[in-house]
């Protein structure tokens, strides 16, 4: 297979308090600017255990596997034309289904997302008081999560994960093994997995949200190529911070007016046929 050329990324750490902290001022331009950057793991979250747990379910007879259908977007799901096969559930199932630690972790995960989507509004000039409402409740700690444990299914000869955007606010990644790739200047460049670092992306909601406003962030394009046999096994944890799903998004600018405003329907239909289609 071809190389691709890889990218660097700019890196990120959380602070005691939960703020988003670059080394210069251009790692952050950039990283609003292309929608992606690594973090810099806190220990606290304990990723090893986590993987252990994300890999047993890639076994045929892990219970995990029985888990019902909620709707089309949690449960046990091969998603049809790609490998990505994925176990998704959304924050107030995660107690229910995940042992504590797991359900635990998401809670962190949690913490480091509001974290994020906070750094973002506080650049972005909205006015704190609107933070909550603009984005269906997720910076104001409501809104939902999704905390999906994938595997790529090898015998199936699609993309690992067809082009797309993330439909949320951000994204949270931890990958075992390369593939995943994102969209620079119109070709795609491998994000070489850097150890003890998430991988963190901007999606289709919070640029939404902050169209209107002094600073705007982007959701960039990413896929993951075909896993084969002989690669590496590919495992991820993949954290979705999300609104609402029946709720609202709002575009705010920067004196606190109402701009603009969408269902998340709306937003996230659009979406879906772009990823699962055959075209
Ligand atoms: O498995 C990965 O690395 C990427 C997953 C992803 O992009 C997604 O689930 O939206
Ligand atoms: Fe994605």
């Amino acid at each position: 297979m071809a190389m691709s050329p890889r990218v660097s990324l700019p890196v990120a750490t959380i602070d005691a308090s939960q703020r988003l902290i670059f080394e210069t001022t251009e790692d952050q331009d950039r990283a609003w600017q292309i929608g992606v950057f690594y973090l810099r793991a806190p220990r606290s979250l304990e990723l090893d255990k986590v993987r252990c747990f994300g890999e047993g379910l890639s076994f045929p007879d892990s219970p995990y596997r029985e888990i019902p259908k909620y709707g089309e977007l949690e449960g046990f799901i091969s998603l049809e034309n790609n490998q990505q096969t994925k176990l998704a559930l959304q924050r107030h199932r995660w107690d229910e289904h995940y042992p504590p630690e797991i359900a635990n972790f998401g809670r962190k995960l949690d913490e480091i997302g509001i974290g994020i989507v906070r750094e973002v509004f506080h650049q972005s000039g909205i006015p704190e008081q609107h933070w909550g409402p603009a984005s269906g409740g997720y910076a104001a700690g409501e809104g939902t999560a999704f905390l999906n444990f994938v595997h790529y299914d090898t015998r199936e000869p699609d993309l690992g994960l067809r082009p797309h955007t993330d439909y949320g606010f951000v994204t949270i990644l931890d990958a075992t093994a390369p593939g995943l790739q994102v969209e620079l200047d119109g070709s795609f460049v491998d994000v070489p997995v850097l150890e003890g670092h998430l991988v963190i992306n901007f999606g289709e909601a919070l640029n939404f949200i902050t169209q209107r406003s002094d600073r705007t962030v982007s959701a960039i394009v990413h896929r993951v190529t075909t896993q084969s046999a002989s690669n590496p096994v590919r495992h991820s944890i993949v954290y979705f911070a999300n609104p609402c799903l029946d709720g609202y998004l709002q575009q705010y600018d920067s004196q606190g007016r109402r701009q603009g405003s969408s269902t998340v329907h709306r937003l996230f239909e659009s979406l879906e046929h772009k990823l699962t289609e055959d075209n």
